[in-house]
């Protein structure tokens, strides 16, 4: 049996989104630019394709919608802009983030920091969860971008949003949210909160990998970083994926119908799941469930290094991380497990499950078996644990 429950890295591509994209490989291949019938065969596609992501965001036509590569090339955007806008000219001097942002926001942040603007990177709190609060106490009249994710793609941790944005109005400061880890699983309406810069990848929500986008509310800026033939509206120029547009767009068309049943169905699986998997003596779970997008589980296992447990479970046939997939390859402990100050032994045992609509009952059965049979051979092997005496500090409360 074959298991996968690493959504959060990436999704499978939903066989309708695949069809609708095929002809634009093989049949309607032209360079949309161009003068003939080839080029305008690809326009009633891009049209329907970007309709589609306009309405999945729930974003006025007004508003700028920029197809990209991917998020890390939207967030990147998004801070690099502001840095050439804003801090290069002296308008400014700063930005805030939090410090559990993907990568692509961090190492973003820590290369703009490097060229001279200052940084607050906000903590989280130790139900990894970051406070609006804390954007106003660090807002000054400096302050060229907040950008706080939506939800957090390790733990799952859905962000205030709404007040981050309202705290951003209040003190005129432009707001980003990384919403990668939102779409398809919560509602992301740009026009219900204030948010000026929102960016997704369409890899996320079962579409295909190469494409994400950048949307910016009418009247803000954004310096192109690739000048040539002035496609997207002389944003971003480079030939348009006519495919990737098309495939985001039906990705997005269905995202947004399946999520009554992403808040529903599949939050009752993780629960119990999650439920099952807390028997697990020494097993500690972050993020208050309510406060976390519906399919995810970031779990501690004590005195079992993540990577082992990944071991087994992949030898099992069954797919999940230690964290982001960027943060796999080492073996550090886990970014927001060391965020919240957990105890250096729990940092390094987390495992993240990420189910999808896919996601079906028995792969989670099948699952749990494994993780019980991997819990006593890795324990059972390891010159570290030993079972805790009740009322053990564990540096986290078990949810
Ligand atoms: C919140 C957030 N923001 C940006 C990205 C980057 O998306 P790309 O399409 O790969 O550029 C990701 C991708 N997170 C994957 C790979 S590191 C994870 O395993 O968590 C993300 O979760």
């Amino acid at each position: 049996m074959k298991v996968y429950l690493d959504n959060n890295a990436t999704t499978i591509v939903d066989p309708q989104v695949f069809a609708e994209m095929e002809p634009y490989f093989v049949q309607r291949y032209g360079n949309p630019n161009s003068l003939h019938i080839f080029a305008s065969d690809t326009h009633p596609g891009i049209k329907a394709g970007m309709e589609r992501i306009y309405a999945g965001i729930n974003s006025p036509r007004e508003d700028s919608v920029i197809i990209t590569s991917c998020a890390t090339e939207s967030n990147n955007w998004v801070l690099k802009s502001i840095y050439f806008d804003q801090i290069l000219t002296g308008k400014k001097n700063h930005i805030i983030v939090s410090e559990v942002e993907h990568p692509s926001v961090i190492a973003t942040a820590k290369f703009i920091e490097s060229m001279g603007c200052k940084v607050t990177y906000l903590p989280i709190n130790s139900e990894g969860l970051i406070e609006a609060q804390s954007v106003e106490e660090n807002i000054t009249d400096k302050t060229a971008l907040v950008s706080v994710m939506w939800a957090n793609n390790e733990t799952g941790a859905i962000f205030p949003v709404e007040e981050i944005g309202a705290i951003c109005k209040k003190h005129n400061v432009p707001f980003h949210t990384d919403a990668v880890q939102a779409i398809g699983k919560i509602p992301v309406d740009v026009q219900s909160f204030n948010v000026d810069y929102l960016t997704f990848s369409a890899h996320k929500f079962h579409g295909p990998k190469g494409v994400g986008a950048l949307y910016m509310k009418k009247g803000k800026e954004l310096m192109p970083l690739l000048h040539g033939g002035s496609q997207m509206g002389g944003y971003r120029s480079g030939t348009l994926n006519v495919p990737g547009i098309v495939g985001m767009g039906k990705a997005m068309e269905q995202a947004i119908d399946a999520l009554d049943y992403e808040m529903s169905e599949i939050r009752k699986m993780r629960d119990a799941f999650e439920d099952e998997l807390l028997k697990i003596e020494d097993t500690f779970v972050v993020t208050p469930r309510e406060k976390r997008t519906p399919n995810t589980i970031l779990i501690s296992f004590r005195g079992i290094e993540g990577e082992s447990m990944l071991w087994d479970l992949s030898r099992a046939g069954i797919g999940a991380s230690t964290g982001s997939a960027c943060a796999s390859e080492d073996l550090e402990a886990n970014s927001v497990m060391e965020a919240i100050g957990a105890a250096e032994d729990l940092a390094h045992t987390a495992i993240r499950f990420s189910l999808s609509r896919y996601t079906t009952q028995d792969e989670l059965d099948y699952t749990l078996k494994v993780v019980n049979a991997a819990v006593i051979r890795l324990r059972g092997i390891s010159s570290s644990y030993a079972y805790a005496p009740a009322g053990h500090e564990s540096g986290l409360d078990a949810h």
